[in-house]
Order: C-alpha cells, then structure tokens, then sequence
C-alpha cells in the first residue's frame, strides 16, 4: 500500500492501538488479535499493535484483520524504545505491518543509526514509516528526515515534554499549522469521543485510541471512581 492510498484509509477515521503491558491479564497474542478484529466491527480502520507483544502481535493481528496494522516493537520504557532500531523496524514489516511507528525524536538510538536510516530502510522494504514524537520541532525534524506520518505519541513520555494528564491537543495544532501537507496523527490520553472530536478540529488526520478502547481494567477504574 502507497502513501496515498493510505492515507485515504485513515483521512477523518479512528485506529484503535491494542497493546496491552507486561503484566495485564489480556497480555496474550490471541486475546491481542480478538481485541483488534472487535475494533474492526466498531468502526476502527487500521490497527495500531506490537509493543511488548512484540512481532507475535503485528503477525497475529495482521492476519486476523483486513485494515492496514500499524506496527511497533518496545524495547523498555526509558530513552528510544518504540521500533528503535533499523534491525527492529524491517522485522516488524517482516511481520505483516503496512506502516511502522518508530521513535521521531532527536535522541539517541540504540543502533547509533540516525532516523532517516530507519525511514529509508522501511521504504526501501516497501512500507512507510510513523514517527512518534514529543513536540513541534521533532515532527517538523522527522518530516524533513522522509516520515510519513507525524504522530503525537510520545508527548507527555519524554523529557521535552511536560506530563498531562490528558491528550497534547496544543501539539496536534502546531504540527497540522507547520507541517499543512503531513499526515498528522493524534496520539496519547485520547480518553473520550470529545477528545477525538476536538483532535480533528486541531487539524489531525486520524486519531489513535487505546487504553480508553482496549483496556476493560482501565475503563473499570473509571465507572468504580464515580460511584
Ligand atoms: C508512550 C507509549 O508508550 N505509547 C504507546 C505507543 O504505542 C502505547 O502504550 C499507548 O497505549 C498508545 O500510544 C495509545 O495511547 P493511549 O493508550 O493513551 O490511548
């Protein structure tokens, strides 16, 4: 799939991340790919996936739906862990991803590999590339670096970027007003349908929900705090 015609799967629509940490109960490949087809039904067009689930999730989730996955693979929760490597990210195209989210920020890799050596690598393999980011200078950085995607993932998770307890919609405007031509992905603490609402007047393309989808555990929290 090309960048166009990507993008006119995902213009105006929602993608729902399924991950779940380490310890959750719903930690577990097929249970992963049970929660990607049931976003399908609800109207989700692409799948966000991978992370600690690694590669077994991007296979599983690739086969179980027919929407375009989004792909990650996280390598701890310090530094550059989203698809941090140029070795990580043509694996996770490998696995069946259409487009891989890597880390967009201006660190340091693991591989010592710059970002645009990650985004030529993907699309030289035939994929494109997502690049999560903190702030407006990395996203204007990874466009020019060849993303193709700018999402708003890591703001909040990075040093750059003071913690929120709900979604960067400041950050969504920035990037959609600098970079007019970008796909601009919101991402992060999008816990309510008024959020997703509010990131497409900001000027996103597409918002990415997770935790407020696919985390029953999450959700619960939510109802037992107002009763
Ligand atoms: C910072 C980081 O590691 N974000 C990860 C990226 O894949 C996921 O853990 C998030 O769940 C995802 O971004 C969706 O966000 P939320 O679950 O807030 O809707």
């Amino acid at each position: 799939m090309n960048l166009d015609q990507f993008a006119a799967v995902i213009s105006g629509r929602l993608i729902v991340s399924c991950q779940a940490g380490p310890d959750h109960p719903l930690r577990d490949t097929p249970t992963i790919a049970r929660m990607a087809e049931s976003a399908v039904l609800g109207g989700a067009c692409a799948i966000r996936c991978g992370g600690v689930g690694g590669l077994d999730d991007v296979r599983a989730v690739a086969e179980a739906v027919s929407v375009p996955v989004i792909g990650l693979t996280k390598r701890g929760r310090t530094g550059v862990f989203i698809t941090p490597t140029v070795d990580d990210a043509l694996a996770v195209l490998e696995a069946g991803a259409t487009v891989v989210a890597t880390d967009g920020t201006r660190r340091t890799r693991p591989d010592g590999a710059p970002l645009n050596r990650t985004i030529d690598a993907v699309h030289t393999a035939g994929g494109l590339v997502m690049a999560d980011v903190s702030t407006e200078a990395e996203g204007i950085a990874a466009a020019e670096a060849g993303a193709d995607l700018i999402a708003t993932t890591l703001s909040g998770y990075t040093p750059d970027s003071p913690g929120r307890p709900g979604p960067d919609l400041a950050l969504v405007a920035a990037l959609a007003a600098a970079l007019p031509s970008e796909l601009i992905v919101a991402e992060g603490r999008y816990h309510e349908p008024a959020h997703v609402r509010a990131a497409r007047d900001a000027g996103a393309t597409a918002v990415v929900v997770g935790t407020a989808i696919t985390d029953p555990a999450w959700i619960t929290s939510t109802f037992a705090a107002a009763v």
